[in-house]
């Protein structure tokens, strides 16, 4: 085929991948699971038909899978045909590939366990790591049959052509147009909803870079790694003299900044029924209220002092869960939502703990502590959720995808943080505050330990969500209320917390729900069972309402 020939036909094939699913969601691998769509991917779904409106398409070749059927019936109005609709072919060798035992496993959990470079094999090619399902020569055959005798012929034929499938089956159709090897084993992170035209497709995939793509998932999956390497310059900086004064506010921006880069690839819209889930509500209640309030109680009958160990105690009970959990719970394969609903009912409730165990252990008006602990934390978080909601309105696609792609950054933005409070540390303090950190960061995982739910789908983020305080309030409450060791123990507390991250990633797989759990179909709206593989398309419960112009 010349050139321009060549040319000519792609400017003629679209293909996108469905919108965002349940299992994308949540980062975990559908594969031939019939997830359905979230609402963020039905929206995304209705922009890029907002995006096509009025453009002629004579073909549309849709994966049986409910997530592409539902994408593409939203894109062409599948079950309302007008005179203009395309003909639609549901072709069952464009079904996403079988993963065997890597189905319904989160992805940061499969990185970590197999490394990145083992992982990227498994989905582009093959790897011992992956049992069972289908091998990368089946999909290339199943795919590359589909291509030569469905795609290629319509094109030639002058049709106007779209695909609706997934993630693996569009990069094998990128890389049979661009004659690049099939199984050249990277992926080409194609998000959900972006329609690629056949013409640009060597564009997109020149802009992917494999060495690059792996060093950022490393960052995701090894962050323990890179905030005590954070941890360690900061402090060898501050050894040497270093002293950078920096401002709060600019501490704060950097906590924010990361948490609304994990939040842009959350499911916000769907925040109600996590923040009014019963088993959330009673651990708040009992984490965050009765537990520093009973215990600040103890401390004022004791009559320890407002500085006294048992005091700053009682203080980090009170304080409410970090932004900077829900990073972690993504990085550690959790849901991340439940998390996200720790935290904000958290820092609801820290109004009220703070008010009473300040008063209870420091004897004075702590009225504007509590004020500034909640706009900066109440505030803070509910100023992020809108924006973060409100630009997944306007650009749902755009901002699902900076989500995926950047959690590295938020990484990095977190250990730029770490850095900076490091060079702040006052090391002289280190045999004052440092046992009584240690002693609070280890005090918080026993107690988060405890009290997180048994054998529960959200046992990590409920532990995830208790085990990060969000140190910076206490960091303004002390300056507030002039309590200098409260300040100092704070700012060493962060020391311990991170190089336990650690522990956590390595706990983590206790707390996690198997894949082959029976609660997940529940969870993610799957089916309980399998579609048997290779049904013939007239046992499709949704044949029938396929326009059979064919
Ligand atoms: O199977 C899945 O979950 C992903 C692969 O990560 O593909 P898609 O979401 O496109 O179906």
């Amino acid at each position: 085929m010349a050139g321009q020939d060549e040319q000519e036909l792609l400017s003629r094939l679209f293909m996108v991948r469905h919108g965002e699913s349940t299992c994308n969601s949540v980062h975990r691998i559908a594969g031939q699971r019939d997830a359905p769509l979230t609402f963020l991917g039905r929206i995304q779904a209705e922009k890029v038909a907002k995006g096509h409106r009025g453009r002629h398409f004579d073909r549309v070749y849709v994966s049986p899978l409910t997530r592409a059927y539902e994408t593409a019936n939203m894109i062409f109005g599948i079950d309302a045909p007008d005179a203009d609709a395309p003909e639609v072919v549901i072709d069952e060798r464009l079904m996403e590939r079988d993963f065997g035992s890597y189905t319904l496993e989160s992805k940061s959990i499969l990185q970590r366990r197999h490394g990145i470079a083992e992982y990227e094999r498994a989905m582009n090619a093959d790897s011992p790591t992956m049992h069972g399902g289908e091998t990368f020569q089946q999909l290339k055959d199943r795919v590359h049959a589909f291509y030569e005798e469905e795609l290629l012929p319509a094109l030639r034929r002058g049709e106007v052509v779209c695909v609706v499938s997934h993630k693996y089956v569009v990069e094998l159709i990128c890389r049979f147009i661009l004659a690049r090897p099939a199984d050249e084993s990277y992926d080409l992170r194609l998000p959900n909803s972006q329609m690629l035209q056949g013409d640009r497709i060597h564009s997109y995939v020149k802009n992917e870079n494999k060495t690059m793509n792996m060093v950022y998932d490393w960052i995701v999956v090894n962050h323990p790694v890179v905030f005590c390497a954070g941890l360690a310059a900061g402090l060898l900086g501050n050894v040497a003299g270093l002293r950078l004064s920096t401002s709060p506010y600019l501490l704060l921006l950097l906590l924010v900044l990361a948490s609304v880069i994990t939040m842009c690839r959350i499911e916000l819209e769907n925040a109600r029924t996590f923040v009014t889930d019963r088993g959330t509500l009673r651990s708040v209640a009992l984490r965050y209220l009765a537990l520093p309030i009973a215990f600040a109680a103890l401390v004022h009958w004791w009559d320890a002092g407002g500085s006294s160990t048992a005091a700053i105690t009682a203080v980090f009970l009170a304080t409410p869960s970090s932004v900077v959990a829900m990073t972690v719970s993504r990085c550690l394969g959790g849901l991340i939502m439940p998390t996200f609903a720790q935290v904000l009912l958290s820092s609801l409730a820290a109004t009220v703990s703070f008010s009473a165990v300040l008063g209870l252990t420091l004897h004075e008006d702590v009225a504007p502590a509590v004020a500034i602990s909640a706009a900066t934390s109440t505030g803070v978080v509910t100023a992020a959720y809108l924006l973060v909601r409100r630009l997944r309105e306007r650009s749902p696609i755009r901002t699902a995808k900076y989500g995926e792609r950047n959690g590295y950054v938020a990484v990095l933005l977190l250990t730029a943080f770490i850095v900076l409070v490091c060079l702040k540390l006052d090391l002289d303090g280190f045999a004052d505050y440092a046992p009584t950190a240690v002693g609070i960061a280890v005090g918080l995982r026993l107690v988060a330990a405890l009290l997180k739910r048994r054998r529960h789908v959200q046992t990590l983020d409920d532990y995830t969500a208790m085990t990060y305080p969000n140190v910076f309030v206490v960091v303004i409450i002390a300056a507030l209320t002039g309590n200098g060791p409260l300040e100092q123990v704070a700012i060493w507390t962060l020391l311990p917390m991170f190089v336990l991250s650690f522990f956590d990633s390595w706990y983590a797989r206790f707390l996690v729900v198997a894949p082959d759990d029976a609660r997940w179909p529940a969870v993610l709206g799957l089916p309980a069972h399998r579609p048997a593989r290779g049904r013939p398309a007239s046992e499709d419960p949704r044949e029938p309402s396929v326009p059979a112009r064919s």
